[in-house]
């Protein structure tokens, strides 16, 4: 087939997929521009919604209200408000999941408490070695104050690892430099049968795909919300703890916040019931709200709905690049099956560095991640086929 002719091929089965796209309205429910923006594993663009709220926030609640907005605006309770909000998108019951602090802050949280719960005759922690660097920080500090071990492997080499002396394992649900999807399940009831913790990363996953904490026996979990969530720069996490652990969360960072009676200005420390012992201290209300705000995109959107959409883009953005890139110029490392990819593609290339500052200047916006990944991200709320043609064409000129 003629260049041309791939071309037309191509373009007519992004339109066709665009017009049976259910979730196609949804994008109009952003600020977005021209450009073709799969970045949003790393910020999530913006939602319509988010401005004219933090006006309101920040102009009536705190500018009118003062101090009475705790109460009346409902300050106070957004963080466990805002995580039954997150709650569905992850497979969990309401009542397990509060925002606030930074994925880093509650990944420490969790981690610490997780090995707090396997008690004192488990001396090791195993952690994700492929993992985003933070949490591979984190891991070691926790290793270090709690006395035990940390020992790094593979997702892979999880169940065999795991033995009578593992406390916890801290894994990522989705890769994010490779975009592979580790099997949750699996994993968890590995974990569970070595009579182990277990903590996972949902950051590359959470509204992206379903990930049923719950239905798996999932014990703790962390991620951030200003990718697939679109909360906004620096916008609060959210820690899950099982409804059934919440009674042994022994958080390591007891703040007035997480106390049973925040203003009773005890010197003692008695822990509040439920998702409330993850809170820390006064939660980050502007960024919280606008968080809020950016969640009523999912109104009506299913995660399942997401899900099939996100794979079907993926899929023809691989086909795509089949089809325009020069042969060998890039190598994907993102998986082919189904069952192991997330939402997000990379791709090795030797000059990724260079090539994605050319893709940018001509307004495909992905990133670089060192040394040589080119690194795609596809939300399926806002990104089209006919968007993921156009990126894998320019692709395929700035290769050529
Ligand atoms: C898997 C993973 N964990 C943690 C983080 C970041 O943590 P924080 O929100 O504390 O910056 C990221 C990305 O920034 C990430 O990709
Ligand atoms: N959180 C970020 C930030 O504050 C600045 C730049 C990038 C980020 C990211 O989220 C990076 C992202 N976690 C990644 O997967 O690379």
């Amino acid at each position: 087939m003629s260049e041309f002719a791939v071309r037309a091929e191509k373009a007519a089965k992004a339109e066709k997929l665009d017009a049976g796209d259910e979730l196609a309205g949804v994008r109009g429910q952003f600020v977005l521009d021209e450009v073709v923006y799969l970045d949003g594993n790393s910020l999530g663009a913006l939602p319509s919604a988010v401005p004219g709220r933090v006006e309101d926030v920040v102009r009536r609640q705190w500018g009118e209200l003062r101090i009475r907005s705790w109460d009346e605006s409902g300050w106070w309770t957004a963080p466990e408000r805002i995580g039954d909000r997150i709650a569905p998108l992850v497979g969990a019951a309401a009542g397990q999941i509060v925002v606030g602090d930074s994925t880093s802050v509650n990944v420490f949280k969790a981690l610490v408490a997780a090995v707090r719960m396997a008690g004192e005759g488990r001396d090791e922690i195993l952690v994700d070695a492929t993992t985003f660097p933070t949490d591979g920080y984190i891991a070691e500090s926790a290793a270090r104050m709690t006395g035990r071990t940390l020992r790094p492997v593979t997702p892979a080499q999880v169940p065999d690892a795991l033995s009578g002396r593992t406390a916890a394992v801290l894994l990522n649900h989705v890769d994010y430099r490779t975009g592979r999807l580790h099997d949750l399940p699996a994993l968890t009831a590995a974990v569970h049968a070595a009579g182990a913790v277990s903590v996972w990363d949902l950051c590359h996953s959470a509204g992206a795909l379903p990930v049923g904490l719950d239905e798996y026996g999932v014990d703790l979990a962390v991620g951030c919300t200003y990718k697939y969530l679109n909360g906004g720069p620096g916008s609060p996490a959210y820690l899950y703890v099982r409804g059934d652990l919440q009674d042994r969360f022994d958080s390591p960072l007891p703040g007035w916040n997480s106390h049973v009676e925040p203003f009773g200005m005890r010197s003692d420390f008695t822990p509040a019931d439920g998702a409330l012992r993850g809170r820390v201290g006064t939660p980050d209300i502007l960024s919280m709200l606008a968080l809020e705000a950016a969640l009523e995109v999912w109104d009506g959107v299913s995660i399942e709905a997401v899900r099939a959409k996100s794979l079907a883009l993926t899929d023809f953005f691989l086909e795509c690049v089949a089809a325009y890139a020069p042969d060998g110029r890039v190598e994907s490392l993102t998986p082919v099956a189904h069952g192991e990819r997330g939402s997000q593609v990379a791709l090795r290339c030797a000059d990724a560095g260079d090539v994605m500052k050319r893709l940018i200047e001509r307004g495909v916006v992905g990133d670089f991640r060192h040394p040589d990944v080119l690194r795609f991200g596809f939300t399926p709320l806002y990104v089209g086929f006919a968007d993921v043609e156009r990126a894998a064409r320019v692709l395929g000129e700035v290769l050529r």
